[in-house]
């Protein structure tokens, strides 16, 4: 500990992080939101003047804010949230009130507890019009004695599938007065007289969600990083059955089934990792833009942020699952870390969006592009989505022998979404020439619509996987993730070869074709197998595994920790005579009789 820093710096977001991960865990504590969602939104949406108030004091830690906009009647559907907070021109105050049981707000984390101050998402009413949901940042707790100010009732909604150490909560307004100051007023504004003046884009107020969408998939790629190192470390020490008889008993991860099951997690880990930084870039020179006045970029962020974090939530919680099944009964126990993992990372598939409205947000997006390809327009030089403007080859060219950087692969990833997309299109327009509304046509057609916007985001994720290995210049890593790229690429070619030969693009030779390179690809994978997942220098204490220790001490440390449980304090409990001990006695008893 003599080389330790004397004390973390609030102000570096990666540092913090850390921190915060190894002394208070994955699963959350009372900054969590305080950090990822109120200090976003003021840097995103409060005004120069508000920001110099709000934020020394936000990153300085004078408070603790959260981010309330979930009721308990409407999480998805923004347009119906019921809190009102109506302007006042006379005290120059609005008036925030929640006239309903629904209208309560319900799960915003560190709500319960901890936050003193709230972003709150309120229909703003002003000289008798409605301008729809605006954040407003307010008191919600005295700052000396923590009780709730008058006319706010705040509590903890209870235990959850995870995350139990954080205080998800619940509150309500009766006809609470705050400054027109604390209405956020960098995009729309109220001005003193009550006169609204609306922002450039209305879904500006949004920002912050957009920045935890992002946020998510590096999120998603550590997830899935930590469990197949903890799968891969325990399947290189556990040894059951023989490969070739009388050889002696295999480690398991030499079964080609582990393999399969384990690999294709780490590969998609990565993935979800370049993908991630990729996002993170462009929501940091999306909001630069807008600050400069442009807001050309938000619909594309928008509709990349949504797709992305629907398809890598639901990918990791599954890849997590195969994780676990692979660690047969200790993955089980609570030693293995899984538990853990899984419970926090399931309920991202959630929160900042239900994942098929994320997807359905995409599919939005798509069908623009579809309609614009329909009336022949051109492609506008956007690099994540002109390839649907594009004619690809007629035919899947996987199985030709030279495919530079796997431009048939991507080509065929392509073909799916661009016929996806143009065929659901075609879907919508038919139905509503046959008499469908708008809204009835894109229900008929939602299953559809998901599925175009999963085929978009998986030919992001390749690509940018493909790119970002291209640029590697060490070759000895560059080798061992080509190989990991190869499974991840082929594998998905698998995981949508239904789509593919539907239409007769690919053939079921080529199908073939691309199970024979998954195969390779594991082959190549396990020799280096541990050393990749010890390359990601997890920590002990961050994976919270038995199974994964590094060490590979499994066996002494899983009896040492079943041993440290408090069940095992004493021999005997201390209730066993009471009960149970009483009623075996008894039934020997009565059996004598
Ligand atoms: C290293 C880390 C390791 C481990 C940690 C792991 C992972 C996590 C990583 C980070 C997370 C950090 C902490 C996690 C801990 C706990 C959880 C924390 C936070 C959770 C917080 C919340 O859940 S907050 C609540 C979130 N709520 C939602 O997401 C609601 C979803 N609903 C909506 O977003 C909207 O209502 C809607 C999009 C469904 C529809 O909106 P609305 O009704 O207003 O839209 P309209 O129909 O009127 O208009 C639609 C048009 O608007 C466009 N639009 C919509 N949204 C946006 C936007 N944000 N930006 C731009 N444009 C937008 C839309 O595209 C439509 O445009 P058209 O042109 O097509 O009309
Ligand atoms: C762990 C956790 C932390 C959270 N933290 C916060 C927080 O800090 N702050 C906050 O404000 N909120 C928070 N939330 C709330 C969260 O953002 C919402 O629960 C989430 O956005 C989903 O909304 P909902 O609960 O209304 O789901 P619903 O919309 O009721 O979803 C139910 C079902 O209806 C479907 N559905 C709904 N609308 C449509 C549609 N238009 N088309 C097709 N299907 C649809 C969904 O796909 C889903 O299958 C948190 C939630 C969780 C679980």
């Amino acid at each position: 500990m003599e080389h330790a820093p004397k004390a973390i710096d609030v102000t570096n977001d990666v540092e913090m992080r850390t921190f915060n991960f190894f002394t208070m865990g994955i699963d959350g504590h009372p900054l969590g939101l305080h950090l990822d969602m109120a200090i976003p939104t003021i840097l995103n949406n409060a005004d120069e003047e508000q920001q110099k108030d709000w934020l020394p004091k936000a990153a300085n830690r004078e408070f603790i804010a959260t981010y309330a906009q979930t009721e308990m009647g409407h999480g998805t559907n923004l347009k119906k949230l019921e809190t009102t907070a109506t302007y006042d021109p006379k005290t120059q105050e609005f008036v925030l009130n929640s006239p309903t049981i629904t209208s309560t707000k319900w799960w915003p984390g560190n709500l319960g507890k901890s936050s003193n101050y709230a972003v709150v998402m309120a229909q703003l009413y002003t000289q008798g019009k409605c301008h729809g949901a605006h954040p407003f940042f307010v008191q919600l707790r005295d700052l000396n004695t923590h009780k709730p100010l008058k006319g706010i009732t705040v509590g903890d909604i209870g235990p959850k599938f995870g995350m139990n150490t954080v205080d998800n909560g619940f509150l309500q307004f009766d006809h609470v007065r705050t400054p027109r100051r604390s209405m956020f007023m960098k995009h729309a504004k109220v001005l003193p007289d009550g006169r609204y003046v609306p922002p450039v884009h209305d879904k500006l107020n949004y920002s912050a969600m957009v920045f935890i969408r992002a946020a998510i998939v590096s999120g998603m790629a550590y997830h899935l990083l930590v469990t197949s190192t903890i799968a891969v470390r325990y399947s290189a020490i556990r040894r059951q059955g023989e490969i070739t008889p009388g050889a002696g008993e295999v480690k398991v991860l030499d079964y080609q089934t582990q393999q399969h099951r384990i690999f294709p997690q780490l590969a998609r880990g990565l993935a979800f990792r370049l993908s991630g930084q990729y996002i993170m870039k462009l929501y940091t020179q999306t909001m630069d833009d807008i600050r400069n006045g442009d807001i050309s970029a938000v619909p594309d962020l928008h509709a990349l942020s949504c797709g992305l974090k629907a398809v890598t939530t639901h990918h990791a919680a599954l890849g997590l699952e195969q994780c676990r099944m692979a660690c047969g009964g200790h993955g089980y126990s609570q030693a293995s870390g899984f538990p853990l993992h899984y419970s926090v990372a399931v309920g991202a598939c959630t929160y900042e969006g239900e994942n098929m409205v994320m997807l359905l947000q995409t599919a939005r997006h798509l069908m623009k592009i579809a309609k614009a390809i329909r009336a022949g327009q051109s492609p506008k030089s956007n690099k994540i989505v002109d390839y649907l403007f594009h004619k690809g080859p007629p035919k899947c060219l996987i199985d030709q022998a030279y495919d530079t950087n796997y431009r048939n692969v991507l080509e065929s990833f392509e073909h799916l979404a661009r016929r996806q997309t143009l065929e659901v299109y075609d879907k919508l327009v038919q139905l509503q020439q046959q008499g469908r509304n708008y809204e009835q046509a894109w229900n008929d057609c939602a299953v559809e619509l998901c599925k175009a916007t999963r085929a978009h985001v998986r030919t992001f994720l390749a690509r940018t996987f493909v790119e970002e290995i291209d640029k590697i210049s060490d070759l000895s890593i560059k080798s061992v993730l080509q190989d990991l790229l190869q499974l991840y690429l082929y594998y998905e070619v698998t995981e949508c070869a239904t789509g593919l030969l539907e239409d007769g693009f690919m053939t079921g030779q080529q199908h073939k074709y691309a199970k024979k390179k998954i195969y390779e690809a594991l082959e190549k994978i396990r020799p280096n197998a541990v050393s990749i997942v010890d390359s990601f220098d997890f920590q002990d204490r961050e994976l919270h595994s038995v199974l994964g220790r590094r060490d590979g001490n499994v066996y002494e440390n899983l009896l040492k920790w079943a041993q440290s449980s408090p069940l095992n304090k004493t021999d005997v409990l201390p209730f066993h005579h009471k009960y149970l001990g009483k009623m075996m006695e008894e039934a020997r008893q009565r059996s004598k009789i």
